[in-house]
């Protein structure tokens, strides 16, 4: 290896997410092209960096970067150049000018050690001189951390996280156990762990290893859906994964089951091994819900007939018998159940139960799982929603360096009944902090699809609950007259039943645009979002109202490549438009995007009236409003009101949504879906992704397809098993109260 010193002359590329680099380096002696690993780099700093000259075909003779060094520059030009190059976060090109000036060649020495002598130059008081002095010190410490770090194959952008989570200590954090940053970084898997370790030369049948690999299978497998994996599957599947024999794998199951750190129980007549939240909270949901079930109730005030017919009468719609009966039973019963497809009226249930609860003096509160379901209720009930995270108070606990809720057992929410729409979207471990928060004496009213998708976390909550039978539920078939006029409604009700659905009926609402090769959709779809839905629905803007909802993410039609080439009809570049590059997508100002993972601490700004807060959640979208380069920033704004900036580093949590999957779009409304009918894999061609798909869309659903396809997809019912133990538990305790058990019984119940 060749080894030269020098200065960052001009950077040609720079990709932040990996910190593939490609830029013109100056020695003394000469000007080259070098390409490779540079963390954080930026013109004007100084490095030692080993490699050697390679030919590329294009580009000619370069410097291929193997390892680098930072090197703190020692000429007066040099440190000016470093301190205004970004290294120092608030040193701009005059301050740097000003401090140099100052102190020459000592600059670097006087920042680091007596930063008390900067106050007074160019407006820098004490606390600025300190921030300077410590952005200073985290600069060397990271610039040595990154330096060990690269011999691990930990790039620079690892390396900044790694840095974020354990500060000065990361290097004895990866020592002590590598597999650890599974556990605490963000998009380390256990598959880079374990390349870590092996690089570390730690045992291929190391305990750490063996048992890290069976948490990433169980938590792989709950990232799925599963709340528990049978014991044999789990050997085999982590057996396979680290090309170990099933028998270690099984030993050292039987190891940390004895140090708790998982569950391992016979469920079902197998044996089965669960992470441990997931095992608790299975256990405390039922404990809950039982209490919450047998606990007695403040009435409310009148016969429930007569209360349901005042109620009728100043909204004028009379119930049917079945919707009567979920609104008796949800005020009778300490927990209940409401389930049944789109128009079966559990909006206007709901509303009666409002009206009742509030007649009566009762406090009555309601959520859903997410921010817009919670919106879209607020609008369609006239009812104020929250959604379930802000009903229990989620917040950051400093103490615990983690988030909590502040409604607990201890601290329950005080209300007489608690109504939580859209409950198919609600995952075990949101049901146990539901639960755990509600006091016994307040009515749970779940209400929900159950033919819609289950969650995206893990458990099978609401499907669980009605197929125990230990809770009172109401399931609604009837469509009324309103929504039978909306095909969208019918459809949906025709796809549920495994019946194909009537497209393209004259002035309606749900058409079905035949294509047979994937090419033409794409280019129907581009047309349909660019001018052809935009010319016709003039009322309706073209980006924010239309949603292109895909059932993949890969693929001509996937969610990656549709924002690509949507992207690039509805937005494309323009030099008036600012952008950045992360990974391989593009983001530009103007662009439609959705944060894809709850960040309860990211702060946001309402500018309408200028309220803080904290908190943005998977799901959400927005539209980017500022790219700002020179401070790495990019705003989003959601809502139309709320600004979010995020640092480029956290461009990770967005996507470009201009197609999102049918998954991600649980839970939301648009007025217009275009959804792509082709082939794709058979566990996610089902009908009840087609049903959630076109259940999303309010007044218009576009098909882009064929018939065949469509058919197809309504045919394959296969609903993905999950792994679930909620059902068992419920069952066992319905079982266990028949025959005159008690719920105390629980504790034991499953020693
Ligand atoms: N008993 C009834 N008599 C007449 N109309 C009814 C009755 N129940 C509901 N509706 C009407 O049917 C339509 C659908 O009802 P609602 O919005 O309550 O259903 P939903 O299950 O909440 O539907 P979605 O899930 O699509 O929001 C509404 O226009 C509502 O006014």
């Amino acid at each position: 290896m060749e080894e030269y010193k020098g200065t960052i002359a001009e950077i040609i590329f720079h990709n932040n997410e990996n910190g593939y680099t490609v830029a013109v380096f100056e020695t003394e002696l000469e000007a080259f092209t070098v390409v490779g690993n540079l963390p954080a780099v930026s013109v004007g700093r100084h490095y030692r960096l080993r490699g050697e000259f390679t030919m590329h075909p294009t580009y000619g003779e370069q410097f291929a970067i193997r390892e680098f060094e930072e090197e703190l520059p020692s000429t007066e030009d040099g440190i000016r150049d470093f301190l205004a190059s970004g290294a120092m976060k608030g040193v701009g090109r005059k301050t740097a000018a000003a401090i140099v000036e100052r102190f020459g060649e000592n600059t670097l020495q006087v920042i680091e050690e007596d930063p008390g002598q900067l106050c007074g130059i160019s407006g820098i008081g004490p606390k600025t001189a300190a921030k300077i002095s410590e952005a200073f010190k985290q600069h060397r410490e990271f610039a040595n951390i990154t330096l060990y770090l690269q011999n691990y194959g930990i790039n620079s952008h690892y390396a900044m996280k790694l840095y974020e989570v354990y500060g000065a200590d990361t290097i004895q954090a990866i020592e002590e156990n590598p597999y650890q940053l599974v556990d605490d970084i963000f998009g380390i898997g256990f598959k880079k762990a374990d390349k870590i370790a092996e690089k570390m030369g730690i045992a291929h049948d190391d305990r750490f290893r063996i048992q890290s690999g069976i948490k990433f299978t169980l938590t792989y497998f709950a990232g799925e859906g599963n709340t528990f994996l049978p014991q044999e599957e789990l050997c085999e599947k982590t057996g396979q994964m680290l090309d170990l024999p099933m028998q270690q794998i099984e030993d050292n199951i039987a190891e940390m089951a004895f140090t708790g750190e998982i569950h391992v129980e016979n469920l079902d007549n197998r044996t089965v091994v669960f992470l441990m939240p997931y095992y608790l909270a299975e256990q405390n949901v039922c404990k809950c819900l039982s209490m919450i079930n047998d606990a007695g109730l403040k009435p409310v005030a009148g016969k429930i007939d007569s209360l349901i017919q005042r109620t009728e009468r100043s909204t004028g719609i009379f119930l049917s018998e079945n919707q009567k009966h979920a609104v008796t039973s949800s005020l009778k019963m300490g927990v209940s159940v409401i389930t049944g497809g789109p128009g079966t009226g559990k909006t206007t249930i709901i509303n009666t139960i409002i009206n009742i609860l509030e007649d009566s003096g009762l406090k009555t509160a309601i959520a859903a799982p997410t921010g817009r379901a919670a919106k879209r209720i607020t609008e369609t009930s006239g009812h104020y929603a929250s959604t379930i995270h802000r009903l229990l108070e989620y917040y950051f606990s400093e103490s615990e360096n983690r988030m909590r809720f502040g409604r607990t057992k201890e601290n329950p929410l005080e209300y007489d009944a608690i109504i939580v729409d859209e409950a198919s979207m609600i995952d075990l471990l949101l049901m146990n902090g539901l639960v755990s928060a509600i006091r016994p004496g307040t009515r749970l009213i779940i209400v929900g699809d159950s033919d819609q998708l289950p969650s995206v976390g893990a458990g099978n909550v609401l499907r669980d609950i009605i197929d125990s039978e230990y809770i009172y539920c109401t399931k609604l078939t009837e469509i009324f007259r309103q929504a039978k006029e909306s095909m969208i409604v019918v459809n949906a009700h025709r796809i549920n039943k495994g019946e194909y659905p009537d497209c393209n009926a004259r002035d309606k609402d749900f058409f079905l645009l035949h294509r047979s090769r994937e090419k033409d959709m794409l280019q129907t779809i581009k047309e349909l979002c660019l001018t052809r839905l935009p010319d016709y629905y003039t009322d309706l803007s073209p980006v924010a109202d239309i949603q292109v909802l895909t059932p993949v993410r890969k693929g001509l039609l996937g969610s990656i490549n549709l924002n690509k080439e949507l992207q690039e009809v509805l937005n494309p570049p323009n030099e008036a438009l600012e952008e950045k590059t992360f990974g391989d997508r593009t983001f530009r100002e103007g662009d439609k995007v959705m944060q894809i993972k709850n960040n309860y601490q990211m702060a946001w700004k309402n500018l309408e009236d200028f309220t803080e807060g904290e908190g943005v959640f998977n799901g959400d979208v927005g539209f980017i409003r500022k790219v700002d380069r020179e401070f790495n920033e990019l705003t989003v704004v959601y809502d139309e009101v709320r600004y979010v900036t995020y640092h480029f580093n956290q461009l990770e949590e967005l996507e470009l949504a201009y197609a999102v999957t049918v998954h991600k779009s649980q839970g939301s409304e648009f007025p217009i879906v275009i959804m792509p009918i082709s082939w794709f894999p058979p566990m996610l061609a089902t009908r009840n992704l087609l049903y959630t798909g076109v259940t999303r869309g309010k007044r218009v659903v576009v098909l882009v397809g064929s018939q065949n396809k469509l058919e197809g997809m309504v045919d394959n019912n296969r609903i993905k098993e999950r792994y679930s133990g909620l059902v068992y538990r419920l069952r066992r305790i319905f079982s266990m109260e028949t025959a005159g058990g008690d719920a105390d019984d629980f504790d034991q119940m499953d020693q």
